[in-house]
């Protein structure tokens, strides 16, 4: 029988469904996005105004200059009416000539003339700017903060638009190029008829057109429904606009529901064109949707985001200093551990696949950093965005032999047989089991070294010589310590391990090879061996590996190895 859940006891019935859009025609979930939005960051703005402890000028700095770095055009630098500090950043920025002249800022007001006077003086000076204004529409704050009705929140819309074209005009007729944002807040909230409204009158206000276009920005304040709905009121706006074609239709998902990315994405298939967020997702509350998983989403569709995050941990590293805030460990595309397995049926297949592709693409004849990507597990290449393979894989109990055999074919070349990969995974196993937790490369090589290639099993050659009979047999001699004594021994075989298992048998020591692999290790003239052997002694089926300059001196160190092991199995049991 299936189980059955059971009633939480939680107080459900406080809560209201998000009413659904009447838009049965909706066109957004048959489209799909084949170029960048224009983004704005609004790092210095909102993100700075959730933060616990505000960014300090210089660390404001470090993040402006990354965001000009990443390629950020457009760039909301503050609310420079708050607070001496916020107008003073403004101004430094101007003042230093730090803004690039294909950067263009913006500066956030509420719609009060003495702020909006505050805020476009910030920017005298400036080649290229953005003033935006907004205020809240929705029925909740028109009545709980504002305590007006429909035509008295138009107005504070559209007299504040008013009061920021004087301002302009006034303040900044030297400037190249200044823009205008304006955002009815809690538009999800606010009634469509109304939020088109609205936005008409501040239309009607800056009369946008040819040059002189409009950003209309339509944010998910408080992210309240599934995103389809914002979808929905984005389609529905960007139809019913006048001078649509004048309008850069904007959207701010903030990310209350977890899901502000599949927001911002739906968003710009119903029509928008701007996305406003912030790297790493910081901001009120939940934060605003993280303008790099938007743009590596884009990426990993091969959709240029025009946005470079190709050192991602560096951009990480600033963020984290400037908001002194970590970011997640899984957070996408930027987190810790996003591009590491751990379990063994992932590590198994992402060995396999880097070796496929690898493979595919020599036989293409094109680099592999250049040959398209398709890896199982790993959604993009990590070293598309610095990452390395190093971390791609990460050795505990939940391991396999993919894993294992991987690092240590990253850390010291070796090309494990697949039947011994077994063996030695069980081995490390045990050491998982007990001891819990990672391990890194170095511990597992001192597991392998510990396991197949310390000298201390009851046979070690010290010297060997050989020859070759005219028949083509091989015969060896050679200087052992076995058992505790230094013996010679000679025996004869077709090649030097067989050789040296028929010498052995003069210190009463049996062993019968199944297998035998062997590859060098470096190159060059120095260049060391590995070999690995599969025996059968007193009955048990072991590996030995031997790891020698000479090859048969490797080879004779594999069926010593071999017999160490044969003998710990024993004592274990
Ligand atoms: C969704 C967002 O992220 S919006 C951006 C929010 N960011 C910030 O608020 C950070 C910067 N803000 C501040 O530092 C301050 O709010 C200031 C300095 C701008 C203004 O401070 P104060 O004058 O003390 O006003 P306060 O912050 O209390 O704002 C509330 C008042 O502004 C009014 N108001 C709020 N938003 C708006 C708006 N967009 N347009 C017009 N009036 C507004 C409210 O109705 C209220 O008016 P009341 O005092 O007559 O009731
Ligand atoms: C001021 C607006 C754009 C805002 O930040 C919001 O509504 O979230
Ligand atoms: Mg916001």
């Amino acid at each position: 029988m299936v189980p059955q859940q059971q009633p939480s006891g939680m107080p459900v019935h406080r809560y209201r469904p998000f009413p659904a859009i009447d838009l049965p025609d909706r066109t957004w979930p048959a489209k799909t996005i084949t170029s960048a939005p224009r983004w704005l960051s609004t790092d210095l703005r909102d993100g700075n105004q959730a933060l616990i402890e505000p960014m300090d000028p210089q660390r404001k700095h470090e993040i402006f200059a990354l965001l000009v770095r990443m390629g950020y055009k457009e760039i909301e630098v503050g609310f420079p009416a708050a607070s001496q500090t916020d107008f003073d950043f403004v101004r430094s920025l101007v003042e230093n000539d730090l803004i690039p002249d294909d950067v263009q800022i913006s500066v956030l007001t509420q719609a009060r003339p003495d702020l909006i006077e505050r805020t476009v003086q910030s920017l005298v000076g400036a080649k290229r700017s953005t003033v935006h204004l907004y205020n809240a529409t929705a029925p909740e704050f028109r009545r709980v903060v504002f305590g007006v009705d429909r035509e008295a929140c138009k107005a504070i819309a559209a007299d504040g638009t008013r009061t920021v074209v004087d301002c302009i005009e006034r303040y900044l007729g030297e400037a190249e190029y200044v823009g205008y944002e304006y955002s009815p807040e809690i538009f999800i909230d606010t009634e469509l008829d109304f939020a088109l409204e609205v936005c008409e009158a501040v239309m009607d206000v800056w009369r946008p057109g040819p040059g002189r276009e409009i950003i209309l920005n339509l944010p998910a304040t408080v992210e309240r429904a599934t995103p389809n709905v914002y979808a929905d009121q984005i389609e529905w706006m960007s139809r019913n606009l006048s001078r649509r074609e004048h309008v850069c239709l904007s959207v701010h998902p903030h990310n209350d529901r977890g899901t502000g990315i599949a927001s911002a994405e739906l968003g710009v298939m119903a029509g928008a064109d701007r996305v406003e967020g912030c790297l790493y997702g910081h901001g009120e509350r939940t934060g605003n949707v993280d303008l790099v998983t938007l743009g590596m989403n884009l990426f990993s569709q091969g959709v240029d985001p025009m946005i470079d995050f190709s050192d991602i941990d560096t951009v990480r590293r600033i963020v984290e200093h400037c908001t002194q805030m970590p970011v997640a460990p899984r957070h996408p595309y930027g987190g810790d551990l996003v591009y590491t397995a751990f379990s063994g049926s992932h590590q198994d297949a992402i060995k396999k696949g880097l070796t496929a592709l690898e493979a595919d693409a020599a036989a293409a004849g094109t680099p592999v950093a250049e040959y398209p990507w398709s890896v199982p597990y790993l959604p993009i290449d990590p070293k598309d965005v610095g990452r390395s393979y190093e971390a791609v894989i990460r050795v505990n109990s939940q391991s396999g032999k993919g894993g294992v055999s991987y690092i240590l074919h990253r850390d010291h070349a070796l090309d494990v047989p697949r039947r011994m990969q077994i063996e030695f995974s069980h081995k490390v196993q045990e050491f998982t089991d007990t001891e819990g937790g990672e391990f890194d490369g170095e511990r597992l090589w001192e597991i392998f070294s510990q396991t197949y290639l310390n000298d201390d099993g009851p046979v070690g050659v010290l010297a060997h010589r050989s020859e070759t009979a005219a028949d083509g047999g091989y015969r060896i001699s050679a200087d052992v310590r076995a058992h505790g004594e230094i013996r010679e021994i000679a025996g004869a075989g077709q090649g030097p391990i067989s050789a040296f298992c028929d010498a052995l048998t003069d210190v009463d020591v049996k062993v019968r090879v199944l297998d035998y692999v062997e590859h060098s290790l470096d190159v060059g003239s120095d260049a060391r061996a590995a070999a690995y052997v599969e025996t059968e002694i007193d009955g048990r089926t072991v590996w030995g590996v031997g790891i020698h300059h000479n090859i048969t001196t490797a080879s004779l160190k594999a069926v010593c190895s071999a017999i160490g092991r044969a003998q710990a199995e024993a004592a274990a049991e």
